[in-house]
């Protein structure tokens, strides 16, 4: 699939990237620490957006593809988790734009995030039982 607004950006893409991501959105998940242990953590990713320019417009083809990425492979889809994984992505996709532009340097380390979520899936209320 050729995507015009970020075929430039993904041109030399790692074809490990999909999996990095994956590790990387699995941890922030409270999943195994795997994108720390063989990636680097925060500073790895903060790294990789350094310079790279990324607008708006490519942020929400970005965020957009994520979503079709969650539904193709079956991410659990009650509105109480994909609100708070929406949640991060919004969060952490407007951060790979404030960080990839001109000029801006890493900061000092930080700890990965960690995100979670708290209500239960919600589930249609049982037939009343009859009076
Ligand atoms: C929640 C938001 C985001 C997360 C969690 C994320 C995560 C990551 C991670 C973990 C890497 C490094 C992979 C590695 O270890 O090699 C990476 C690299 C990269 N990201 Fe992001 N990213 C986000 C948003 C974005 C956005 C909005 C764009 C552009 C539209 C973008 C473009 C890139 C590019 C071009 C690379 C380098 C790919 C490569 O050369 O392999 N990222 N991202």
């Amino acid at each position: 699939m050729t995507v015009p607004e970020l075929s430039e950006l993904f041109r030399d893409m790692d074809p490990e990237h999909p999996r990095h991501v994956a590790a990387w959105l699995g941890e922030v998940f409270g999943g195994p620490p795997a994108y720390s242990r063989e990636r680097g953590g925060h500073a790895h990713m903060v790294g990789m957006h350094l310079g790279k320019e990324i607008t708006e417009r490519q942020r929400r083809r970005w965020v957009e593809l994520l979503q079709d990425a969650a539904d193709e492979t079956g991410l659990p889809a009650d509105p109480e988790f994909r609100a708070a994984f929406t949640g991060y992505v919004e969060w952490g996709s407007r951060m790979a734009v404030l960080l990839s532009q001109p000029g801006v340097r890493p900061g000092p380390p930080e700890p990965m995030p960690s995100w979670t979520w708290t209500l239960p899936p919600w589930q249609p209320p049982g037939e009343v039982a009859p009076g």
